[in-house]
Formats: C-alpha cells, sequence, structure tokens
C-alpha cells in the first residue's frame, strides 16, 4: 500500500481510474467532481463471485497490466494529514460495507444527534449497513450509518474497504413481507421507488457524490429521468 501511495502522481495517475470504471486510482485532484471534494486517495478493486469473472490473481494482474513487472502491492484509502478533509460525512450507496482502519483512527458515525469516534482495533472489522441495504431488505427498517473519516495533522491515515453490493442489473424492492403493517393490515407507504444497482452506481459515479441524501436525490433524479423518457417516447 505505501509503495504504490508513496508513487509520484503521474506514476499513480498510470493506474487511474476511467469515468464510470470500478478499478483503479482515484483522488481529490484527479476526481469526476469539482466541489464537495474529500482529501483523499483511493485505489479500488472490483470483485465478483461468479465462476466466469472471478480472477484467483486480480489485484496482482491489475498492477501487472497497469504498471509492470516490479509492482505487485495493493492498498485502498489513504488520507493525508495537515489537511482539513478525509471523507466528508455520507451513507455509502452499496449494501454494506466492511472496513479496517489502521491505528490511526478516524473513523466517525454520527448517532443520537453527534458524531462519536470508533476507536482502531486491529483485529476487528467495522460493519456498515447501506443505502442498498436499507432500502430492499428492511424499506427504511434500518438505516443506512452515516459515516465520515477526519484527518490529523501529524500521520497518513490508511483504510481498506470492501463494500458490497448487488449484481448490476439485479432491481433493488422491499419483499412484499414488509410493505404490508401487521397489526393494522393495510399497506406500508413505499418509502423509495425499485431501482437498480447499475442506475444508482452510475448516478453516484458521475452525477452525485454520495452524502447522507443519496437515495432522496436518487429518487428525485429517477422521476424526473423516468418521465422524460415517457414523454419522449
Ligand atoms: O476511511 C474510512 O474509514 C471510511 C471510508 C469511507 O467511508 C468510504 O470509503 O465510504
Ligand atoms: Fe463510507
Amino acid at each position: 500500500m505505501d509503495l504504490f501511495f508513496g508513487m509520484s502522481l503521474p506514476e499513480k495517475m498510470r493506474a487511474q481510474r476511467k469515468n464510470g470504471d470500478h478499478c483503479g486510482y482515484a483522488s481529490s485532484f484527479t476526481g469526476r467532481f469539482s466541489s464537495k471534494l474529500p482529501w483523499k486517495e483511493t485505489l479500488s478493486f472490483g470483485y465478483c463471485d461468479d465462476r466466469d469473472h472471478r480472477s484467483l490473481n486480480m489485484v496482482e494482474d491489475y498492477f501487472l497490466s497497469k504498471l509492470g513487472e516490479d509492482f505487485t502491492q495493493f492498498g485502498y484509502e489513504n488520507h493525508k494529514p495537515n489537511l482539513i478533509l478525509g471523507t466528508g460525512p455520507h451513507c455509502d450507496p452499496t449494501s454494506l460495507t466492511i472496513l479496517h482502519q489502521d491505528d490511526v483512527g478516524g473513523l466517525q458515525v454520527f448517532v443520537d444527534g453527534k458524531w462519536h469516534s470508533i476507536p482502531p482495533c486491529s483485529e476487528a472489522f467495522v460493519v456498515n449497513i447501506g443505502d442498498t441495504f436499507m432500502v430492499p431488505l428492511s424499506n427504511d427498517m434500518y438505516k443506512s450509518c452515516l459515516h465520515r473519516a477526519v484527518v490529523n495533522n501529524e500521520t497518513r491515515r490508511k483504510s481498506l474497504a470492501f463494500f458490497l453490493c448487488p449484481k448490476l442489473g439485479k432491481v433493488v424492492t422491499p419483499p412484499n413481507g414488509l410493505l404490508v403493517n401487521n397489526t393494522t393490515n393495510t399497506a406500508t407507504p413505499r418509502l423509495y421507488p425499485d431501482f437498480t444497482w447499475r442506475s444508482l452506481l452510475e448516478f453516484t459515479q458521475k452525477h452525485y457524490r454520495a452524502d447522507m441524501e443519496t437515495l432522496d436525490a436518487f429518487s428525485n433524479w429517477l422521476q424526473y429521468h423516468c418521465s422524460n423518457n415517457t414523454t419522449a417516447n
């Protein structure tokens, strides 16, 4: 991880994540957005548990193809010290996040109106519910977790995150059982429209940096697009 992030920007840019792609290097200074910029660099890899797409040496293969023979290390997030922002407040748009932070710490969750620090523990993972868990599995019963990562002015911070997502074309919708109020036997209101992970991914990759209002913004965006498509047809 240190080997990669210690390289010069032009060198890291050889592994730059292309717009709409899942793998590669991205940072505040090369990004797809011009506002609400977090101070972080990320290196991402996609993994699909599917026989046809599985690669045993996915990370190694990626580095070999992008950076050449003598490079086989990998890493994920790298937050730089001395600069104000790490990762701003947001809920992950994905389903579940399994996160490991190094001993510098900095991860905070928003609970009961306050930010709480999550102390780093080398032997533990933090598991967060994301928006795509909240909608289909609970129709809002389980809230996605609002969190942020702060940086300090002494030490570089690193974290490693695994984001679990549905298949791209899978329709994200709550099961019928959650749409009925068992006491009154009436339908509970749908809080969000059905969507595919492909469309939420596109929204958060190309149009909107995930924050605490991603789902509301996404619902509006979907409605606008659907009504425009209907009008166009
Ligand atoms: O670095 C961290 O601890 C959190 C990163 C994060 O929230 C994210 O990448 O979604
Ligand atoms: Fe996050």
